[in-house]
């Protein structure tokens, strides 16, 4: 297997009285999709805001590319390539889709006067829908006129329009119809075979060993196993989740 593009080891965080990380271990490999999964509380996503810059560990290592890093903030780790797609989706509803793309990130025609280039905007997001596959009724429309499932096209899209290595997605189909939910999935695996790395939050199993390559179990704060989607089933996941299944060589 190919050398971890993102890492964490022995990362722990305390809120309170909560003790949400105790020494928790994560990896990730350049190209695949790989699920967190964890019952209620295990700590999957204060584990994912450790590794995308938006909580600063308590104690451990984050390492990018085998070397250890610490992310001043969200904006220093999408500097350096890692993307998130939260759970409320954080788009502008009375923008358009190409206006979220470039949300924050807006280009400028002249510097300036902070003049938006809105012809280049769209053109660009054209070509990233495009080769994501992914057809919107109307561009020009708000996006609160669009679907549940095309509405999260539009987030996912814009992380990996702007992602060179990392996207985390929270739960990016827990909205979903099942049409929708299929969308979704093909997408994240287009998103995998274009080589960035997809960390996937579900609660959904099935789901998980559709669409993951590899799944990492979270349990009370701590990795507890590494399994390979392929050969794996849905008791085994639920079973790793709630303590049935212990592997030493997790942490
Ligand atoms: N900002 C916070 N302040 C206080 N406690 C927190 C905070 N964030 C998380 N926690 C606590 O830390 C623990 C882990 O929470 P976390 O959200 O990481 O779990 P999770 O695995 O993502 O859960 P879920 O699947 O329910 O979303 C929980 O007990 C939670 O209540």
């Amino acid at each position: 297997m190919t050398d971890p593009l993102l890492e964490a080891r022995g990362v722990t965080k305390r809120f309170g009285h909560v003790q949400a990380l105790r020494g928790a271990a994560f990896t990730a490999h350049p190209g695949e999709v790989v699920a967190l999964i964890g019952d209620n509380g295990a700590g999957k996503s204060t584990l994912v805001k450790t590794l995308s810059g938006a909580l600063r560990p308590d104690a451990g290592e984050i390492l990018l590319d085998g070397r250890p890093v610490e992310f001043a903030g969200p904006v220093d780790a999408q500097r350096r390539g890692i993307e998130t797609v939260y759970q409320d989706l954080a788009l502008a509803h009375d923008l358009d889709a190409a206006a979220n793309l470039f949300l924050g990130r807006e280009v400028t025609r002249f510097p300036p006067l902070h003049l938006l280039d809105r012809g280049v905007m769209r053109r660009r997001a054209a070509e990233a829908f495009d080769e994501l596959g992914i057809r919107l009724p109307d561009m020009s429309a708000p996006v609160r006129q669009l679907s549940g499932g095309q509405r999260q096209c539009v987030a996912v899209a814009r992380a990996v329009a702007w992602a060179s290595k990392v996207v985390f997605m929270d739960e990016p189909t827990a909205a979903l119809g099942v049409v929708q939910r299929g969308q979704v999935l093909d997408l994240i695996r287009r998103v995998r075979d274009r080589g960035v790395t997809v960390v996937l939050i579900s609660h959904n199993m099935p789901e998980v060993l559709a669409v993951a390559d590899r799944v990492e179990v979270l349990r009370l704060g701590r990795r507890v196993a590494r399994l390979t989607a392929a050969d794996t089933t849905v008791e085994e996941l639920v079973s790793a989740m709630t303590g049935g299944l212990d592997q030493e060589d997790a942490a």
